[in-house]
């Protein structure tokens, strides 16, 4: 994940939202009153990365605070020399006052301490793209939870997709950082400064290394099939996104739902079951959708720095027509294909889908969110309607 995007940590920590700079004048007025050898302890204690704003306040307050009492105890220490009982008295005072100082600047260590995890928790958050992977973790536990995966293993596929999201999510903000630095994306929490690009591959790799036990642990072949699907998604933050085949890790990694949750379902792995195909191209259409979707809102700043994957070659106005064709189409498949006649219901289904992408090309203009959300409530309608189909998700 080091690849010819990686951000140097500090340009990465400041450089797009300009935050380097109060860091350093806070940095500057504190060394010349104060020395700046109580902030570099402030820091140390904190473990701050990136924190320009609690450097600023709370380290400057704290070593302002601690010069005043220190010269206090200076100026009474002088005062008392000559007379033993006054020294001893001023030594105390001393002693106290050097006390109430180290206890003023734990205080200040301590709130930044504090707040530096707060904002690198928040940055973190941003980081794994929290829309997509609440999105896709809740449809793939709704799914097992309907197949009848049983209490523990609706646990156990909600904590290994969200591992899986969270590794991809953190790992595509890495890779990306240099980049989106460059374009200037203060939306971005590295280039905004709320967390630094090594904090991010760190926990992208942690959530990655938890992802493996916990995908296993829904079965051999369900956890592998999770696994190829992460690594897909992996593959297409470290390379496949800026070619032609960038829909490809998408169509695979929701293409691989289907078969997750039928060879998981208890006594339904194979040889028992197979996946329907009917559903599984489906997922795979709604994932072209997904990826579509998602790329929209940034054609042109990705044009611009150089990303040229299938969204990017269509361009804005292509990719917004072509968006609700295969969220259309996955919805037919789902309606005609599965055996038995298609009743009511499913018809209605396909109306609500068809509503979704309608709704997503008219607001998209207006609305830079409006495609995505659509495809999430049209892929919404199909996961009930894959769910509500019988035998789909055991393979019938
Ligand atoms: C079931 C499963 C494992 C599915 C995963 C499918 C997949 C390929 C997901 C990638 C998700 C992701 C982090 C996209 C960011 O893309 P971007 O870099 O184009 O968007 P951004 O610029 O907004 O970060």
């Amino acid at each position: 994940m080091t690849g010819s995007g990686e951000l140097p940590e500090d340009a990465a920590a400041g450089s797009g939202a300009g935050a380097a700079v109060p860091v350093q004048d806070a940095r500057r007025a504190a060394s010349s009153s104060a020395g700046t050898e109580s902030v570099a302890g402030i820091e140390s204690v904190a473990g701050i990365e990136s924190v320009a704003g609690i450097e600023s306040v709370e380290g400057a307050e704290g070593v302002e605070g601690m010069e005043g009492i220190r010269s206090e105890a200076a100026a009474e220490g002088q005062g008392a020399a000559g007379d033993p009982k006054a020294t001893g008295t001023a030594a105390m005072t001393r002693d106290a006052r050097t006390n109430r100082a180290a206890g003023v600047a734990s205080t200040a260590a301590g709130s930044a301490g504090v707040a530096a995890v707060a904002r690198m928790v928040a940055g973190l958050a941003r980081a794994c793209h929290p829309g997509p992977t609440a999105a896709v973790t809740t449809l793939v536990t709704a799914l097992v939870a309907v197949a009848g995966w049983g209490p523990a293993g609706t646990v156990l596929t909600a904590l290994a997709v969200l591992t899986g999201q969270l590794s991809v999510g953190w790992c595509n903000d890495a890779v990306d950082a240099a980049r989106d630095a460059g374009a200037g994306r203060t939306s971005k929490p590295i280039v905004a400064g709320l967390v630094s690009a090594r904090t991010v591959r760190v926990a992208a790799f942690a959530a990655l290394v938890a992802c493996v036990p916990l995908s296993l642990s829904c079965g051999v072949v369900a956890g592998v099939t999770h696994l190829v699907a992460v690594a897909a998604a992996w593959a297409y933050n470290l390379w496949l996104k800026g070619t032609a085949a960038s829909w490809v890790p998408y169509a695979a990694g929701f293409g691989a739902v289907p078969v997750f949750v039928t060879t998981g379902t208890p006594g339904h792995a194979p040889p028992v079951s197979s996946p329907a195909w009917w559903a599984v191209l489906a997922a795979a259409l709604l994932g072209c959708a997904a990826h579509l979707a998602n790329v929209l809102p940034d054609i042109e700043t990705d044009v611009a720095t150089g990303v040229r994957g299938w969204p990017q070659r269509l361009g804005p106005a292509r990719a917004r027509r072509v968006l609700p064709l295969p969220l259309l189409a996955a919805s037919a498949l789902l309606v005609v294909a599965p055996p038995g006649p298609a009743g009511p219901a499913r018809w209605l289904a396909f109306a609500g889908v068809a509503a979704c992408a309608a709704a997503g090309l008219l607001l998209a203009r207006r609305v830079a969110a409006a495609p995505f959300a659509a495809a999430i409530g049209a892929a919404g309608i199909d996961v009930l309607l894959l769910a509500a189909t019988p035998g789909v998700v055991s393979g019938g």
